[in-house]
């Protein structure tokens, strides 16, 4: 049985038609990413899924139960569902520690000493454990979001619904938001997820849906999505996006091809000149790095150069996936003229991260 099933939702507010005849079904463990010009109606549809806009047809049925049928018992299946929201919505008036027990206690008979066990072992998984008397007013704009995906699965929900939930943050906190729904990714959580945060959507999404005219114009993997759109307007978003992305699958590479692209890439943006060649730089060095500190001789090189610029803060987040054994690049001995490469990259960098799970080596640089 598949865990939502979504069956030909119309929805409208006055004489603007939102959706038009959406259908979907998605199955346990996937992550799906909901994408799309403004406006698309993309929030409309996952708020749709609560019934926190009411469609005006059609049938959703999570996890076997119809929440739109009449008399279901909303509440109850509204707890099989976390949402996450761009502004957080925690309440400003309790310490996070209340913020997390106050529903599980409420709505699921918890004790309290049940739920604040529960808490501090969802404090912990977010590593905001030394937090929880603090009051929201005082925790940054990713310490809140964190806090309010920790509170959702206090519920132990099936589902987790995300409407752009690093959109209202400061760029610097983007990534540990990010970071914590890539652990939950990992746990086999449902997951689906409105962002603009198109690497994220790659890397995280089993399968992306391009919102438009009405519905689900165009829907695939990641590859198929992002790499070989079919339909125009997936096309012609795609093209929009300010994203480059290079795999290479063997040694002897072609780096003319790769710096090529990401000079292509900075023009199309207008990245200046010294930021392109930095950019160039840092990705080849990464690139050289990994491949000798990963990458065995005899194993199958699996590499992926991703590029993505953000307009509003003017920064770009360059990410190498790798397949290997751990290698984390940062780890080396800043004098050790072998890793100069790093070390260029430790002097440009705003910030970077390395992550390492199932064989994939995971590094991040802003620069
Ligand atoms: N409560 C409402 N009343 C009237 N119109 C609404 C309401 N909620 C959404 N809309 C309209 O429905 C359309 C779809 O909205 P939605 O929020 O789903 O867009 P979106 O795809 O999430 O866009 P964005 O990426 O800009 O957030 C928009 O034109 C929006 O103005």
């Amino acid at each position: 049985m598949s865990i939502i099933q979504v069956e030909h939702l119309f929805k409208s507010f006055g004489s603007l038609e939102v959706l038009r005849d959406v259908s979907l079904t998605v199955e346990e463990g996937e992550r799906i990413v909901i994408i799309g010009g403004s406006g698309c109606g993309k929030s409309v549809l996952l708020r749709s899924l609560d019934l926190l806009e009411k469609p005006d047809a059609g049938r959703i049925l999570i996890d076997g139960d119809e929440i739109t049928a009449r008399g279901a018992d909303v509440n109850r299946i509204r707890q099989k569902m976390g949402m996450v929201y761009q502004g957080f919505h925690l309440f400003q008036h309790m310490d996070v520690l209340d913020n997390l027990t106050l529903a599980p206690t409420r709505l699921r008979g918890m004790s309290r000493a049940e739920a604040e066990e529960k808490a501090a072992e969802l404090l912990k998984m977010v590593s905001l454990e030394s937090r929880k008397h603090a009051m929201p007013g005082v925790l940054s704009g990713g310490q809140k979001q964190r806090i309010a995906i920790a509170r959702c699965l206090a519920m132990e929900p099936k589902i987790m619904l995300f409407d752009e939930p690093t959109s209202a943050l400061d760029p610097t906190m983007v990534g540990e938001v990010l970071a914590t729904m890539r652990m939950l990714a990992k746990r086999g959580m449902t997951m689906l997820i409105v962002t603009h945060e198109m690497a994220f959507a790659r890397e995280v999404g089993t399968r992306i849906l391009y919102l438009d005219e009405g519905g689900i114009y165009e829907q695939g993997t990641p590859e198929e999505i992002f790499d070989r759109p079919q339909k125009p307007k997936t096309k012609a978003f795609i093209q929009k996006m300010k994203y480059f992305s290079q795999k290479i699958d063997r040694r002897d590479f072609d780096l003319m091809q790769l710096q090529g692209g990401i000079q292509g890439f900075a023009e199309k943006y207008g990245i200046g000149d010294k930021f392109a060649y930095r950019l160039q730089l840092c990705a080849e060095e990464l690139v050289f790095e990994m491949l000798s500190g990963a990458v065995s001789e005899e194993a199958e090189v699996k590499l992926e150069v991703n590029i993505s610029y953000s307009e509003a803060d003017k920064s770009i987040l360059l990410e190498l996936i790798c397949s290997g054994s751990k290698y984390d690049p940062f780890s080396t001995d800043e004098d050790d003229e072998t890793h100069l490469g790093v070390t260029i990259l430790r002097n440009v960098a705003k910030d970077m991260s390395f992550a390492y799970h199932d064989g994939i080596n995971q590094i991040k640089v802003r620069l």
